[in-house]
């Protein structure tokens, strides 16, 4: 059986549930459960916490895990990043007390604090910018207001924790993040693997995808086509009036509106979308 990490709780755990169970695999109904076998599609889960998934992946005791790229360049196990899920965005930043800092090159011989020492410490060290940091569990925007830090490095998503602090962001942005599934690295694929990426890669063009469908005339059919390319190319049928083709193509989700306008300015018409509930590309 496949051995799969997922988040218990946290920011990343709903999310990571519900891809998987669009991908058609078991998932548990009670958040206390621990471990879930899916014997159907001989396949396992363990509910973990999102920071110690690198290190059973890392270990090699789990196959694979869904975890945020964040956490598992912190955790800096030997594992390496399979598929990146679309899901748990976040920005891993430096911040200080308003008016403070503007640039990395301030923090000299400061105090940080970060949940993410790993990741912190590799990106001055890379900058040759040497300062001391302060791990703490959480809350780290607190750390400044009682004395124990000069600034902080964390994950700000909408920056609403950081204003309420007082605190503001400076210099450039140190990680993007991402849920992502990790992997062993340098070893042969466990069985199964190839299953599970092809699904979860199915739930991700879904979700990215709807299928459009217009008619048009038949000498527009080319300047059309180059609108709505498809994955590969468009389905170009033949309607009962001969002067006309129905086509059928993918279209991304976000340009759904803009490429509905352009086909109409074309001389499209019929033009329907419709959201594709699961595929396999
Ligand atoms: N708004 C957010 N706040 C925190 N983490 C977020 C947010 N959005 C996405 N993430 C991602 O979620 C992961 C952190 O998950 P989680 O909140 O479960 O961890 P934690 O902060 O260590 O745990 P906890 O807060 O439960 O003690 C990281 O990969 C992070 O980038
Ligand atoms: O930019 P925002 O939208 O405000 O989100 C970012 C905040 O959310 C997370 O905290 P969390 O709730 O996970 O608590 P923690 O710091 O104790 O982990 C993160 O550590 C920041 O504090
Ligand atoms: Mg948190």
């Amino acid at each position: 059986m496949l051995r799969v990490a997922v988040p218990n709780k946290g920011a990343l755990s709903e999310a990571a549930s519900a891809m998987l169970a669009e991908a058609g695999y078991r998932q548990r109904r009670d958040p206390r459960e621990l471990v879930l076998v899916d014997p159907e599609n001989e396949i396992e889960f363990f509910f973990l916490r999102p920071r110690d998934i690198a290190v059973y992946v890392g270990s090699g005791t789990l196959d694979v895990g869904i975890t945020g790229r964040d956490l598992f360049l912190d955790a800096q196990v030997e594992a390496e990043e399979l598929m990146q899920l679309g899901f748990g965005a976040s920005t891993f930043r430096f911040a200080g007390p308003v008016g403070d800092f503007d640039s990395l090159g301030q923090l000299e011989g400061k105090r940080l604090a970060t949940s993410y020492e790993g990741l912190l410490k590799d990106y001055l060290a890379a900058r040759g910018v040497t300062a001391s940091v302060v791990r703490l569990d959480g809350a780290v925007e607190s750390s400044v207001r009682l004395g124990v830090a000069d600034a902080i490095a964390d994950v700000v998503e909408t920056g609403s924790t950081l204003r309420a602090a007082g605190m503001e962001i400076f210099g450039e942005p140190i990680l993007r993040s991402e849920a992502v599934l990790i992997g062993r690295r340098g070893i042969e694929a466990p069985v199964g693997l190839d299953v599970l990426l092809r699904r979860l890669q199915g739930v991700l063009v879904a979700r990215q995808y709807v299928m459009m469908d217009y008619d048009v005339r038949k000498d527009l059919v080319d300047a059309a086509a180059a609108l709505t390319p498809g994955l590969e190319s468009p389905t170009v049928s033949p309607l009962r009036d001969s002067e006309w083709v129905a086509v059928r193509s993918m279209v991304k989700r976000n340009h759904t509106n803009r490429i509905m306008d352009e086909l109409y300015e074309l001389g499209a018409r019929a033009i329907l979308v419709s959201s594709i509930h699961a595929c396999r590309i």
